[in-house]
Formats: C-alpha cells, sequence, structure tokens
C-alpha cells in the first residue's frame, strides 16, 4: 500500500459543476447542492433530467433533450470566461436519464476540460433509484460504461450498481473486491464502493476503495437507529467533489466525504416519511469533522481482528528529541529528557550492518533502563522487540510492510507519522500509543513531499484527536516554534535540528523543556 494518491494542496476558492436529476423528496441536485452550500463553495448546476419521485416509488421522470442539455454547458462555459469566475476544479456527475443525456454530458466535459485545468470528476452512477425504478436506459447504461466512466477520476456505486455495471456477484467481500477490479478493467481508473448496503446488520458501514496505486477499505461507524437516509450516496459523491476542488488529494477527499455522510446520518431528522441528511454548520476550513464521524483505512478485510497496542502513561509526552546515536541518547537523558527517538537512518553508500543496529538499540535500551525514560526506536522494529525497548515509531510505509500483531504481541508501545487525514484513519487501524503530526513546518532534516502544515493545522488536529491519542507535533520545531504550539494543546513537541544542531545543546534542551513545562 503506497502513502497516497497525491498529496492534498488546500488551494483558494474554486467552484464545483452539479450535473444530475431533480427530486421532489430531497436527494439528486437538491442533495447535492445543500453539501456545496454548507461547505460554504460555489455550485453551477446542469440539470439533465427532472423526476416526480418518493422514498416508494417514481411517478414521473422526464429526461431534458441534448439541446437544453448543450445550453446549460454553454452558460457555464461563458459564465467561467470572466475575470472573476471562480475557477471550475470539480464535477459531480448524478442521474443521466438516457443515452442522449450522456452524450450532451460527455461533449460538454470535453469543452470544459478544454477551456481551462481540467477538473476532477466524480461520477455516482445512478441506474435504479432505491424503489426499484430504473432512472437510465439500457442504452444508457451501455454508453455510461463505454463513454462515461472512463472520462471518471473516481466512480462510486452502490452494491447493487456494481452488480449491474460488471454483471457479477457481490454477496461477500472476496466478490466486491473481485468486482471493482473488474471495473478498472473497462478503463475506469478508481472505484469507490459505497457500503451501506453491505452487512447492513453490521455496527459499522464499509467502503472499499480500488485503484492501480492502491486499494483500501474505510470503515465508518453506522447509525443503526437512522435506517435508509435518503440521498447518502449524492451526499458522498458531492463532498468528494467539493473536496478535491478544495484542493485535497482523492484519498483525503473520500475520509473527508465519509465523514460528512456518517455527520449527515447521525443528525437525520425524520420528515415525510424518510429520513433526510442534516450537515448543519460546517467549516469549510476543518469540515467540522468530528471524531465520532472519522474513518479507519486499511487495506486489510474490514473483518480483521483490531489491534490494542498498549497506551502511553501520559497524554503528554513532552519535548521529544529524535537522535541518531546512543551517544545522543544518553547526554539528552541527563538533560532531564523524559521521551527520545533513536533514528539510525541507514547509509545508502555504507550501510550498517544487521549486527551493528542490534548493538546500537541494545546499547539505547541498556542506557535508558531503569530511568523511566520512554524510547522509541525508528523503523526497526524487529530489534526494539528484541531488546524491550519501550516503544516502536514507524512511518506509513513500514507500517504496512511490519508485523502488527508481532508488535502487539510484544507489549511496544507504537508511534505512526502521520501527514494527512488519509494517513490519520489509517494510523487509526492500529490504534496506535500516540500520532505523529508533521510537518508543522518547513524542515531541512529530511525531503518532504508534504507542504507545511502550520500551527492552525496542529489545533485542528487537536480538536479532532486530542482525549483519544497522545499526539506529537514535529517538523521545524525550534524554541519560539515550541513557544507558539504550547497553546495549541499539543502534548509533545519532537525535533532534531533544535537540539543537536544546537551551539549549546544542553542549554537548548534546558530551554525547551522549561517552556514546554511552565
Ligand atoms: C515523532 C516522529 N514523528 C515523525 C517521524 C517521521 O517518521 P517517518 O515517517 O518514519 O520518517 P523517518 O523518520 O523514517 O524519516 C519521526 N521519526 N518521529
Ligand atoms: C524526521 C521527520 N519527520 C517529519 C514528519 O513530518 O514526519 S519532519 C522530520 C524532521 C524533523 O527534524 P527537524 O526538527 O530538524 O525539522
Amino acid at each position: 500500500m503506497s502513502t497516497s494518491l497525491s498529496v492534498s494542496k488546500p488551494q483558494a476558492a474554486a467552484s464545483v459543476l452539479l450535473i444530475g436529476g431533480t427530486d421532489p423528496s430531497g436527494a439528486g441536485l437538491q442533495a447535492d447542492w445543500r453539501v456545496v452550500h454548507a461547505l460554504g463553495m460555489h455550485a453551477y448546476t446542469v440539470v439533465t433530467a427532472v423526476t416526480a419521485q418518493n422514498t416508494t416509488s417514481v411517478s414521473d421522470m422526464g429526461v431534458l433533450g441534448a439541446t437544453k442539455i448543450s445550453a446549460q454547458f454553454q452558460s457555464v462555459q461563458q459564465a467561467l470566461l470572466r475575470e472573476d469566475a471562480l475557477p471550475l476544479a470539480a464535477i459531480k456527475i448524478g442521474m443521466l436519464g438516457d443515452e442522449f443525456a450522456i452524450a450532451a454530458v460527455c461533449e460538454g466535459i470535453a469543452a470544459l476540460q478544454a477551456q481551462g485545468q481540467p477538473p476532477r470528476v466524480i461520477v455516482d452512477p445512478l441506474i435504479m433509484a432505491s424503489s426499484g425504478a430504473r432512472l437510465l436506459t439500457q442504452q444508457g447504461e451501455n454508453m455510461l460504461l463505454e463513454r462515461l466512466l472512463p472520462l471518471a477520476d473516481v466512480v462510486t456505486p452502490n452494491l447493487n450498481e456494481l452488480a449491474q455495471l460488471t454483471g457479477m456477484p457481490v454477496t461477500d467481500i472476496e466478490e466486491i473486491e473481485a468486482a471493482t477490479k473488474q471495473l478498472l478493467s473497462i478503463g475506469v481508473r478508481s472505484v469507490l464502493l459505497k457500503g451501506g448496503h453491505y452487512s447492513a446488520d453490521s455496527e459499522e458501514s464499509s467502503d472499499y476503495f480500488y485503484s492501480q496505486e492502491l486499494h483500501f477499505w474505510l470503515i465508518g461507524k453506522r447509525w443503526p437507529d437512522k435506517a435508509n437516509v435518503l440521498g447518502t450516496g449524492c451526499l458522498l459523491a458531492t463532498a468528494m467533489a467539493c473536496a478535491t476542488a478544495q484542493g485535497y488529494a482523492i484519498t483525503d477527499a473520500i475520509v473527508l466525504a465519509k465523514t460528512l455522510v456518517s455527520r449527515g446520518i447521525r443528525n437525520a431528522v425524520l420528515a415525510n416519511g424518510a429520513y433526510q441528511a442534516r450537515l448543519g454548520d460546517i467549516d469549510p476550513n476543518d469540515w467540522s469533522v468530528d471524531y465520532q464521524d472519522f474513518p479507519l483505512m486499511t487495506p486489510q478485510s474490514p473483518e480483521t481482528p483490531r489491534l490494542q497496542l498498549p497506551a502511553c502513561d501520559s497524554q503528554r509526552l513532552g519535548i521529544y528529541p529524535v537522535v541518531d546515536s546512543v551517544e545522543w541518547v544518553e547526554k539528552l537523558i541527563h538533560c532531564g529528557i523524559k521521551t527520545i527517538q533513536l533514528r539510525l537512518k541507514t547509509d545508502v553508500e555504507n550501510p550498517p550492518t544487521w549486527d551493528e543496529l542490534d548493538q546500537q538499540i541494545a546499547a539505547a535500551v541498556k542506557v535508558c533502563a531503569g530511568r523511566n525514560i520512554r524510547l522509541f526506536i525508528n523503523d526497526h522494529w524487529q530489534l526494539a522487540i528484541k531488546h524491550g525497548a519501550y516503544g516502536i515509531h514507524l512511518g506509513q510505509e513500514d507500517l504496512y510492510d511490519a508485523d502488527h500483531q508481532a508488535i502487539a504481541a510484544s507489549g511496544c508501545h507504537l508511534g505512526v507519522s502521520t501527514h494527512s487525514y488519509t494517513e490519520v484513519a489509517r494510523a487509526r487501524w492500529v490504534n496506535p500509543s500516540y500520532i505523529a503530526l508533521g510537518p508543522i513546518y518547513a524542515t531541512t532534516s529530511k525531503d518532504m513531499p508534504w507542504v507545511p502544515q502550520g500551527p492552525a493545522a496542529v489545533e485542528r488536529w487537536v480538536k479532532l484527536l486530542d482525549g483519544h491519542y497522545p499526539l506529537v507535533a514535529i517538523g521545524g520545531i525550534d524554541r519560539e516554534r515550541a513557544k507558539a504550539l504550547k497553546p495549541t494543546g499539543v502534548g509533545s513537541v519532537a525535533m532534531i535540528t533544535a537540539i543537536t544542531k544546537a551551539e549549546d545543546y544542553q542549554a537548548a534542551t534546558l530551554e525547551l523543556i522549561k517552556i514546554w513545562e511552565e
């Protein structure tokens, strides 16, 4: 499992285009619009069909002709030519109705793509209404597969739609994974199977994502007292479009969208015989993400038993130096450091032997023995376990290569690096002893694809995760920045340069401890 599809770079305001049918009971374009509005964003709309339906039946449906659909696209194109137009960054496509509408939509998208930076395209492939009535003709279904789905960045079928599109059974996890893979063979770039209908009696709702680069299950809480909430599929796909328009990478967009759907279902209200999702007030800066709605992510089956790693003895791990030798460990514990990491990075030119690593890790554990020091070993989890270190620190790649069961069985604590919503969702799957958040500021100690998150992000992470995991901020943190981060409530700050490159490491360490503890 590679770390992510790409890196999120939240950007200036952008708009989304919603393409679909209207539904008087509140799903369809009306539901899409509510999401965009709740996130304070701007939406253009292209109506493809007008339906008369409620939760039990579709009584009438009219698909607009190609001329009417194309005319709407032209209006959007003209609006986007204005100097003050918000750039179009994402398109969400819902109900299309028939093959003529699909052809018009494909042409409209091609024109928009030619006009500017190509927007991301999310397709919710609506074939049937929940009442069982068809929302797309058979010829339309063929054209969907041949022309529209290959244009999409992500396609979001539910179980019935996946079965219908692939002609494959989808009754268990293996069949779901196989059918999802099958959609890629017809040219779809990635698929997010909506799990709302899978194992409906489970306490969790699991979605499955599959692309050439990675695959994962996304597991969220189910709200059993809120059954069959209207329009949640529309909500999910539109929220993904909004997040990608805001510059989030696809996987972060999926995590945010799943969180928003959970929030909508948790707060749903009964109106006219059906539950309607309620989003309430959302802060577009952090999507008002609430821990109870935040999912777990794993490449393993969602039915795999969950790990239980030991909790750290404190939620506040304090000043946390990251060092590259036993000598540094020894010097810093004499300065009063209580949490420390031995990060033995292998020199590609002259890599240490296993025996050398073994000796250094054994020596570091010995130096800390009986002193109440939380010594974390970076990467070399087998040796950390062998020598009984307090803990192991793993980055996301190493986390997925490591033997989780062996780490959990060893009793070692486990810290995990994260840089995004996706990585926090993955970290949650192993239930770590702490979560590290980085890079907060630009660092010279390591090449990073990640944009520095800044202190405001630490505040957001604390709001989301505090009380559930001890948190550690890392990346470019010095004395002044430690002072700036203290009010965020983060329990620990980790650093390399500010201590190991200080003119007077003892003075620098004592000063940092003083700032953090006073
Ligand atoms: C406390 C802490 N946070 C993050 C890291 C980075 O770990 P990782 O992503 O594994 O990168 P490397 O350290 O291996 O370069 C860390 N070491 N400690
Ligand atoms: C090792 C490391 N990991 C980071 C992350 O963001 O995961 S930032 C980082 C480097 C921290 O060093 P300094 O204090 O010198 O900036």
